[in-house]
């Protein structure tokens, strides 16, 4: 692809380090990937897996101390004031909690018009005429404009911020578990203005979430993280359907949410402990709990001893693992989402997932 990544997202190589009270930790660890203007790519994974840490390190506010990252074709590696500033017109950030991104004392029309007029000088008729545009672009009605957060709902609120993001016209949206507080039916008709809005004005989309339901709505390709790297990618329903990689089967039989939340605490969401990212496994960094690995198979040491490398790019279906499953075969035992219109989850076998 290049053309650096047809002029959207893409990261070659990009390692992130924290450095935490017990020493340093690889969040991000020579994670690579493309999304091209126009398509999202869905990335899913466990908590704790560097999901965030890769949405920081795209928007600037988490430093790679390795690779490159470009947004819009570009890449913005300086810390100067003039090149934040031409990075935050190419990318912008959405979040869980719309009330990180609204002043609660600013109405909409004011979030907006600061929103707007951040990165371009507008007279004040085309700035009403662009606060009017974003309103019915995120789908609210012009009496949005004069309230404030605390009038809105959960959803509209999540929408004035989604409005505020692509105020900019942004290369890149990057929407870090947008909907996971909103109920179901606001979801979906939150997961399909995103779609929509994707489609009119041309943006790439990183879309994050713990929601595989919403992930298979809005994304074009899936990538799993595990332990801070990039273990499969593939086209959506390839992906779901057929994981070839051992943790993507596991993790997906686990559905219908990766949250640690709905789990009781302290149990993992996979079988066996979750490892210390500041000191991760040997060899492959899934092997300790792999199903299919050197604990169950003794012959599989190589899972041990040696890192497997993601497949060649250009392959449609890329696992990281020494023995992946063949890409068309679909293990009985991995469900899939399906939520029907009373907003129930109901597994399903991967025969049974509606088109
Ligand atoms: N500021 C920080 N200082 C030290 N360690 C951090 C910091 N932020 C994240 N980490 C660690 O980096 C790793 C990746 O965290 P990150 O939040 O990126 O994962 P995540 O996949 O987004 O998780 P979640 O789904 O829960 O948001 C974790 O081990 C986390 O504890």
């Amino acid at each position: 692809m290049r053309e650096e990544a047809e002029a959207g997202l893409a990261l070659y190589d990009v390692t992130v380090r924290h450095h935490g009270p017990f020493g340093p930790v690889t969040a991000v660890d020579g994670v690579s990937l493309e999304v091209p203007r126009g398509t999202t790519v869905g990335l899913v994974g466990e908590s704790g897996s560097g999901k965030s840490t890769l949405a920081r390190a795209v928007v600037g506010l988490d430093s790679p101390c390795a690779g490159r990252i470009t947004v819009g074709g570009r890449e913005y590696r300086g810390r100067r004031a003039a090149d934040r500033r031409r990075l935050g017109q190419q990318v912008q950030l959405v979040f869980q909690d719309p009330d990180t991104a609204l002043d609660p004392r600013m109405t909409v029309r004011q979030s907006l018009a600061e929103a707007a007029g951040a990165f371009v000088r507008l007279d004040r008729r085309s700035r009403e005429q662009r606060i009017g545009g974003l309103l019915e672009l995120v789908g609210l009605d012009a009496g949005c404009a004069d309230r404030v957060p605390r009038q809105l709902s959960g959803g509209q609120r999540q929408r004035v911020a989604v409005a505020r993001a692509l105020a900019v016209d942004p290369a890149v949206l990057i929407a870090d578990e947008v909907t996971s507080a909103l109920d179901v039916s606001v979801r979906a008709a939150l997961l399909t203005t995103l779609r929509d809005l994707q489609r009119r004005m041309g943006f790439a989309m990183l879309f994050i979430s713990h929601d595989l339901a919403a992930v298979r709505q809005v994304s074009d390709v899936v990538a799993v993280m595990y332990l801070g790297r990039i273990v499969e990618t593939a086209a959506t329903e390839n992906l779901l359907r057929g994981p070839r990689h051992p943790y993507t089967r596991t993790l997906l039989s686990a559905v219908p949410s990766l949250h640690a939340g709905r789990r009781p605490v302290g149990e993992p969401l996979l079988p066996g402990e979750v490892p210390d990212p500041a000191s991760p496994p040997t060899g492959c960094r899934f092997h300790p709990r792999c199903p299919v690995g050197p604990n169950r198979r003794p012959e599989r040491d190589v899972c041990a001893a040696r890192d497997p490398q993601q497949e060649a790019a250009g392959q449609p279906h890329r696992a990281a693992c020494h023995f992946p499953y063949p890409a068309d075969a679909c293990p009985p035992h991995v469900v899939s989402v399906h939520q029907n219109a009373d907003g129930d989850r109901t597994p399903r076998t991967p025969g049974d997932l509606p088109s």
